[in-house]
């Protein structure tokens, strides 16, 4: 498409394509538009230019500077109908002219940015083009133009990226989250469509119906969840302020109320089976029990129960979905932001005012008020750790024995004991009904599980409540009743005395004795699933034994056991520790392997022993397959070195997960066939995040970059950076550039390279952030905990010149390699002869190796020499 240059026009405005038109149309429009154009012109040359003499004077000056800019060249002469305009008009519209984008751009510019174009070619369309936009110049000078102003270097660089469009589609969530949040679909949303009027009717007429009992024990936030189409929150929470009669009280804006509870619910994702909204609208519903309480009911104040309605609402907002612990394991950014304690709440309770600033539903109540809000959405919030749960009970227990105690005539005494009630209400749904209680116990547990299921793929330590290989949800919830719950609500009925708080206490009783059976109930039958798996065992040799006598008769029965342990334990595949661990775990449910299903458990993947059993009757074999179950061939198949039976929990587990993460998992067949792709904490996790925009993302990144298997031949996903070298040399040939990236991320210092044992572990920053070293210490110690090779490397007698010459600096490079056999591997700085033996080792042993090893940036590149064979067999050539 020619783009002429007629009527230019150097400013912007919103203009569309206007498409295939008739030439007559195309030229009224285009008629029409210079009119536009013209009028604007005029406008906003309005009271800039006294006069045509101005003009032509500005435009003369103008072009002069253009050619002088462009080294004296002008490359894009004006044109007679180009409109000279002020930089400061253009700069106030947003605009940008030929001039003006010159300007900013320190390349001369050939072409011009914009304006009307018309194709002489086809005569048949009239394009008008938008002018550059003011992207291209925030690109270039960006920096420079910022710096004015007072704006810190770290938002400044999160300014630069979030105005990368890639970077805006993905992290563009609202609340600086972990997750974006994605609303579950609602649940009456198909019908609704259908027949609206008579749904909301219905639907609306019950939701009232359930609203009349808020106040009781019983109430049921799932039937309620539904009923108001997904949207519990914000009903309650309206329902609660009319009843309490608040709305009134603080005149408050229906609207900004309305708004303001909407954000609330929005903050929370539904992607988590329990810190979610139905979450924050069963504890505003248990709040508002606790509230209904005489001793409270009488004292507490109407501002008092606002604040702690708005607490009982936002208290888990924009919660991840993994606890603190986490948070800091993985380095997230959060942790750094606050100081490894009280992660979540602090963030709860930052996003809660940031909510209430936004919506501004209380800027009329003066600072004071607002202040006053604020702070004791704080304390409320923050009162919410669990892990503050014993000192605030013991502080509960010594208050209700003291007489000093004083709720009714202090405020703070209240405010503590509306705290307490807070965190009543917190861990009150095991204190349900059995039904309700029930469910709600199988979301947390699947939240934690999930958790552990992370921990594992990102290879940090499994918490134990995580692990749904070795706890089940029964056991946790026996724990959670007997330990936290239980001891919190006696103090609280001994201090309200009422029937409700006796029926909750009861309740407690009763769901306990429930767990209590299934724990009993479970342990037997794993203890006869057990007997069966050994009699299961003796079974299959009998098939084996009685087919293979039918129909060859020619299999000793050496040979025989060794079938069944073969494809029990599955002996050809690589070992990778790791995995073992993982089958340890999944094994460990039950107790101990035995309790596995045997023969027919092995994957149909596993045609190995189709090829190897000849003497097996065929038909043995294909019944074998048959009876395996389906999803066993999404595992990995080279990275269990013993075994395919997993139990189905566990198989049920990857398909959850895989569908949970979206993406690859390592339980997709995708990640069989790609495998070794390094992931983090963020690509298991179900959204992009803002934690990625975090100045410490490189950190946590790092952290869990170094644990994870780089593809063969890739240094790592941060440096994505090619293997270098090839067949020409005598082996294959890794070099180790140094990885600008880490430059400054991660510093080393006092790496004593005469003391093996100490090793480089104090991290000091220099130009890097806080949070950034938090994640590189932590990536550090778990690298040397999971990787032992490292010290072996390091700490070698031949690589001390390197460490010295070397590690002490700044920069840092992983790497990999992959070798199933025993190698001949050498480092070395390009011929110097730096070979830690520690390397041949660990090759020995393991099929791959990640490094860590420090090089300034100008040091000369490291080369890893892998012997030919070797190269064949890691897939580098
Ligand atoms: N039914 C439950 N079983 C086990 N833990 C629970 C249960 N309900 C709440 N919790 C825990 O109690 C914690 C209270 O604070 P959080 O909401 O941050 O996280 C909650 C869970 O970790």
């Amino acid at each position: 498409m020619l783009y002429s240059n007629i009527h230019y026009i150097p400013c912007v405005f919103t203009c569309t394509p206007v498409k295939s038109v008739t030439v007559e149309r195309a030229k009224s429009t285009l008629k029409l538009v210079k009119n536009e154009w013209k009028n604007k012109m005029r406008h906003c040359n309005m009271g800039t230019r006294k006069n045509d003499d101005d003009e032509s004077v500005g435009r003369q000056a103008w072009a002069n500077t253009m050619c002088t800019k462009n080294s004296g060249k002008c490359t894009l002469p004006p044109l007679p109908r180009d409109r000279w305009i002020p930089p400061g008009a253009l700069v106030r519209r947003c605009g940008i002219s030929y001039a003006s984008s010159n300007s900013y751009c320190t390349q001369p510019r050939t072409q011009r940015r914009g304006g009307i174009s018309f194709d002489r070619g086809d005569q048949s369309a009239v394009y008008v083009r938008m002018l550059g936009d003011m992207k291209m110049r925030s690109r270039q000078d960006y920096k420079s133009e910022r710096r004015r102003t007072s704006l810190p270097d770290i938002d400044l660089k999160l300014l630069d990226r979030l105005s990368q469009r890639e970077t805006k589609l993905k992290f563009g969530s609202r609340f600086l989250s972990l997750h974006k949040r994605r609303r579950r679909p609602r649940p009456t949303m198909k019908l609704a469509a259908e027949c609206i009027a008579l749904l909301d009717a219905h639907y609306n007429g019950q939701a009232q119906c359930m609203l009349a009992h808020a106040g009781e024990w019983s109430f049921n936030i799932f039937t309620f969840d539904t009923l108001t189409n997904g949207r519990p929150l914000l009903h309650l929470a309206m329902h609660l302020f009319h009843e309490y009669d608040l709305i009134q009280k603080f005149h408050l804006d229906v609207i900004k109320l309305m708004t303001t509870f909407t954000l609330i619910e929005d903050g929370y994702h539904d992607s988590n089976p329990y810190h979610n909204a139905v979450h924050a609208a069963d504890v505003t519903q248990a709040m508002h029990c606790y509230l209904q309480e005489e001793k409270l009911r009488k004292t507490v104040t109407p501002f008092e129960v606002m604040v702690s309605l708005i607490a009982a609402m936002a208290h888990d907002i924009d919660h991840p979905g993994v606890n603190q612990g986490f948070l800091i394991a993985t380095a997230n950014h959060l942790a750094a932001l606050y100081d490894n304690s009280s992660v979540l709440e602090n963030h709860h309770w930052r996003s809660a005012v940031g909510i209430l600033t936004e919506t501004k539903v209380f800027a009329h109540l003066g600072r004071d008020l607002i202040q006053s809000i604020e702070d004791q959405l704080q304390s409320f919030i923050l009162a919410t750790d669990i892990t503050k749960q014993q000192d605030f009970l013991n502080r509960f227990k010594k208050c209700i024995d003291s007489d000093v105690f004083d709720y009714v005539n202090n405020e703070k005494h209240r405010h503590f004991l509306l705290q307490i009630a807070l965190k009543c209400a917190d861990i009150s749904n095991p204190c349900r009904v059995w039904d309700i209680s029930k469910r709600w116990s199988e979301r947390v547990c699947e939240e934690f599980f999930r958790q552990g299921d992370y921990e594992r793929i990102l290879h940090v330590p499994v918490t134990p409540l995580c692990d749904r290989y070795s706890t089940s949800v029964a056991k946790i919830q026996a724990g959670f009743l007997d330990f936290v719950v239980g001891p919190l609500f006696s103090v609280w009925l001994d201090f309200v005395q009422s029937r409700k708080a006796q029926g909750i206490l009861d309740n407690i009783q009763i769901n306990k004795s429930r767990w209590k059976e299934i724990i009993h109930k479970d342990d037997k039958q794993n203890e006869s699933e057990e007997d069966s798996d050994d009699t299961d065992l003796e079974v299959s040799s009998d098939i084996f034994a009685t087919a293979n006598e039918d129909s060859h008769g020619d299999i000793d029965s050496t040979e025989l056991s060794d079938t069944v342990e073969e494809s029990r334990l599955p002996l050809t595949f690589g070992s990778y520790e790791e995995e073992e661990e993982l089958i340890r775990n999944a094994g460990s449910r039950r107790g101990s392997g035995r309790s596995l299903p045997p023969v027919h458990e092995v994957a149909e993947n596993f045609t190995f022993l189709n090829e190897r059993r000849h003497s097996l009757p065929h038909l043995c074999l294909r019944r074998d397959i048959m009876n395996v179950t389906i999803h066993r061939d999404t595992f990995l198949r080279t990275r269990f070195n013993r075994r395919s039976s997993l139990p189905t929990a566990m198989i049920q587990q990857a398909t959850s997960l895989d569908k949970l993460t979206g993406r690859f998992s390592m339980f997709s067949t995708d990640y069989i066939v790609k495998s070794k792709k390094s992931f983090s904490m963020e690509e298991l996790m179900t959204r992009p995040k803002v934690s990625n925009l975090s100045p410490c993302y490189e950190a946590s990144r790092l952290a869990s970059g170094y644990f994870t298997f780089t593809e063969p031949g890739y240094f790592s996903s941060r440096t994505g950076r090619r293997k270098s070298g090839g067949s020409s040399h005598s082996g294959s040939k890794i070099s180790l550039n140094s990885n600008p990236q880490s430059v400054n991320c991660l510093d080393i210092e006092n790496c004593d390279p005469d003391n093996e044992s100490e090793g480089c572990e104090k991290l000091v920053g220099t130009d890097c952030q806080r949070e950034a070293n938090i994640g590189a210490k932590q990536t550090l110690l778990a690298f040397q905990q999971n990787q032992n090779c490292l010290n072996k490397l390091l700490n070698h007698n031949s690589s001390r010149n390197t460490r010295k010459d070397h590690l002490d600096k700044t920069s840092h490079t992983s790497f990999n390699c992959n070798s199933s056999k025993q190698t001949d591997v050498h480092l070395s700085d390009e011929g110097k002869g730096l070979q830690p033996s520690g390397l041949e080792n660990k090759l020995t042993n393991s099929r791959n190796i990640n490094l860590d090893v420090g090089f300034p940036p100008h040091s000369k590149d490291i080369v890893l020499n892998l012997p030919k064979n070797t190269a064949q067999t890691t897939g580098l050539s």
